[in-house]
């Protein structure tokens, strides 16, 4: 197509003074002399002339040729010339007439004008008078034809720019000076899903959704004031519910601009507008932002986005001195699941955990998923603490019915701590670091459960947290120091065996006791090497005693439960007695009754490794646990501790039934007894009338470093004496 834009619409030399297009000129007259001279005397560069004598002579040039202008005499032998003007007139010639006529009658020129003559020229004429209106009519044509060819142009360029505009990919519409449709073209239809029709006249907003109405109504007042030549914008536009299936918005960028229009009050300014479909973008983009901000697999908010909510509503708890909670949760003992049933049955049980978790909520809450088996709860707005204890007791409540999973039923239980704004803290981040201080106790504690965070919660996790730190450092920097306990044999009186416990001399705190730090290396996974530490220490300290004289010298060390989970374990500790030259039963290995009963087989198999190699090992605290006698034939252990809690109830000579229990199974099974915590002359009397030879406690020595130890092996203990 040609764009007509790239033409001039108007030939400016056709109308220049005086220069003329060329030209073809029929001279019609039965006059011969009269048809010979006129070409002299209209001659011209441009002009080229042709001549006949009657109406049909005329009309047969007038088939074969088009002229430019014809010099028609009104009288002619066949006809009038007025016939002339019907023949053209009927075929829509364009050529121009200039009648010729000897009538002086009004009638005849005015008839001829009527038929379709441009001039009229009455016989005689003078030859100035005919030069100039055929030069007049000349110019005259030329003007028409150039007007013709211009609007025929312009006519041409409306088609293409309306076929450019109407068949546009964007939607492309004006607005009046009210900011209504006064055009749209049909792309409307398609995009929207309204009817030309329906939408002009109607104002521009209705399209618009209402949450985005501010931000447009605020343009286009700036525009329609002039203040602005206009602006580009995105925004949701409505679709027509019944025209369109999906009836989701529609996303565009709007390009407005203003528009000088006059109005009928005066000039005023409408807007010109092209809005280009950008709903595939935006919704790809809204993928890909809730890809940043969603868990993948539970479709919960994640991280990012819990701790923006957290911020956003604690500013706003702030200004309207509100209240508001945030939950930690806790999946217990969810390692179990994912080692037992595998990874799938793991991400199963999240998925319904989170849908369980959900309904114990209401609108405006926040569930969000931080990772593993974290979740965490906001609650926005509460008028009391008491109000987070109710939805914690709803979620443990909704967690009573178990999951059917694929591998099966299971049931799932969570540990929650809470922490409450402003009381436990006025940042986004101290409240989710509290709240997960409150779990972890809730963790420790028993789990399945909630709790609510306290400033003294928090001054034990500092601690805890400082420990742990500590305790990583501890065994490079050689803080770790074996403190021994005398064994003494009341019938000997002597030291039979020393019990080696750790002592951690912390650089800031002093002597840490291993009550406080040994759970804290087991958790941290730190306990294998300190275990080993010991086990390596230990047995020095007693290959040195043996080598200075004290051969039949046992000595005892605190395993942890822990160590019995490691298959190397009985190796190393016979590596150890190698190393150091031990008899194997002069070493003697401390297990406890907790690890007897959660009764692994490796456990056993390991106690039973080490009794068959010549190892002592005894049960450190006997009778304090759901003892049974068949765990003393699954653990074939050598020897039995008597619990410090029973014999500190030991006062009088009067008979204690469990340390006569004790003694009996010892004796019944062959094992050596040991009494330990024996703190009072009292309890050493009846511990011996009870059958109890080998006893341990602050009434012979305190645990002390191996240099006091060892004076002990050559002079006993005095209270022996
Ligand atoms: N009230 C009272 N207490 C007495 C008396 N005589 C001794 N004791 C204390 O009782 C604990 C005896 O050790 P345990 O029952 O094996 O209990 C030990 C043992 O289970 C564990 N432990 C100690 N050393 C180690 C170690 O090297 N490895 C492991 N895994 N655990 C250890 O830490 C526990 C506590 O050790 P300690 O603080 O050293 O505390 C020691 C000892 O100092 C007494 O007459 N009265």
């Amino acid at each position: 197509m040609v764009i007509p834009a790239e033409q001039p619409f108007f030939d400016q030399a056709a109308t220049r003074d005086g220069a003329e297009l060329p030209c073809r000129i029929l001279i019609v007259d039965d006059d011969v002399a009269l048809r010979r001279t006129l070409p002299h005397v209209l001659a011209h560069s441009t002009r080229q002339f042709d001549e006949c004598g009657t109406v049909a002579e005329a009309l047969e040039k007038l088939a074969g040729t088009e002229y430019d202008l014809i010099l028609l005499d009104y009288r002619l032998p066949d006809g009038n010339g007025l016939a002339v003007l019907d023949w053209l007139a009927e075929r829509h010639r364009g050529e121009a007439v200039i009648m010729i006529s000897g009538e002086d009658a009004i009638d005849a020129a005015i008839g001829a004008l009527r038929g379709g003559a441009d001039d009229f020229v009455r016989k005689p004429y003078h030859v100035v008078q005919m030069q100039r209106t055929v030069q007049n009519v000349l110019h005259r044509t030329a003007l028409e034809r150039a007007n013709r060819a211009m609007s025929q142009r312009l006519h041409a360029s409306e088609r293409l720019h309306r076929y450019l505009v109407e068949s546009s990919p964007d939607l492309i519409f004006t607005l009046d000076a009210d900011g209504c449709f006064s055009y749209l073209n049909p792309r409307v239809e398609a995009l929207l899903g309204f009817e030309r029709a329906q939408l002009l006249r109607r104002p521009f907003i209705l399209l618009v959704m209402p949450e985005d109405q501010d931000r447009i109504q605020a343009l286009l007042q700036v525009c329609r004031s002039g203040r602005s030549d206009g602006f580009s914008i995105e925004l949701r536009l409505r679709r027509n519910r019944h025209m369109v299936e999906d009836g989701e918005n529609t996303y565009v960028t709007v390009a407005l601009n203003g528009l000088p229009m006059a109005g009928e009050d005066g000039a005023g300014i409408g807007l010109y507008g092209v809005a280009r479909d950008i709903s595939e973008r935006k919704r790809a983009e809204e993928i890909i932002t809730f890809q940043a901000y969603h868990d993948q697999l539970t479709r919960l908010p994640n991280r990012v986005l819990f701790r923006d909510r957290l911020e956003l509503a604690v500013a706003q708890a702030q200004r309207r001195a509100g209240m508001l909670a945030v939950m930690f949760i806790d999946v217990d003992r969810f390692k179990l699941v994912n080692d037992t049933y595998g990874h799938a049955a793991g991400d199963a049980l999240l998925r319904n955990l989170a849908e369980r978790l959900g309904t114990a909520l209401r609108r405006g809450d926040t569930l969000a998923r931080l990772g593993g088996d974290e979740f965490t709860i906001l609650l926005p707005d509460i008028s009391r603490p008491e109000d987070a204890e109710t939805t914690a007791r709803k979620i443990l409540d909704t967690l009573a019915r178990p999951f059917a999973l694929p591998s099966g039923e299971f049931r799932a239980t969570v540990s929650i701590g809470i922490s409450i704004y402003p009381r436990d803290g006025k940042s986004a981040e101290e409240l989710t670091k509290h709240a997960d201080v409150a779990m972890y106790k809730v963790k420790r504690s028993g789990k399945n459960g909630f709790r609510f965070f306290d400033a003294e919660l928090n001054a034990h996790h500092r601690q805890r947290v400082t420990l742990e730190n500590d305790l990583h450092n501890a065994l490079e920097r050689n803080e770790f120091e074996l403190h021994f306990q005398p064994q003494v044999s009341m019938a000997g009186r002597r030291v039979v065996g020393m019990e080696a416990l750790l002592r951690w001399n912390h650089p800031l705190h002093g002597q840490i006791g291993p009550a406080v730090f040994i759970p804290v290396a087991e958790e941290m996974g730190l306990i294998t090497d300190i275990s080993r530490w010991v086990l390596d220490r230990s047995c020095h300290q007693l290959m040195r005693w043996r080598d200075s004289g004290h051969t039949d010298l046992r000595m005892s060390l605190n395993l942890s439960p822990h160590d019995f989970d490691r298959a190397g374990m009985v190796d190393e500790v016979l590596a150890a007695v190698t190393r150091y030259r031990i008899p194997p039963a002069q070493l003697e290995l401390e297990i406890t009754e907790s690890m007897m009963m959660q009764d692994t087989e490796g456990a056993a198999a390991k106690v039973q490794a080490l009794r068959a190699a010549g190892l002592g090992v005894a049960i450190d605290d006997f009778g304090t646990g759901y003892s049974s006698l068949s765990y003393l034939q699954k653990f074939p252990v050598s020897c039995l501790k008597i619990d410090r809690s029973f014999v500190g109830d030991l006062y009088g000579p009067a008979l204690n039934p469990i340390i006569s229990a004790i003694t009996g199974i010892a004796r019944g099974f062959g094992l050596q007894l040991i009494a330990e915590g024996v703190e009072q002359a009292e309890q050493v009397e009846v511990l011996r009338s009870l059958g109890c030879d080998v006893m341990q406690g602050y009434y012979f020595a305190h645990p002390a470093a191996a240099a006091e130890a060892e004076q002990w092996l050559q002079t006993p203990p005095c209270a022996m004496l």
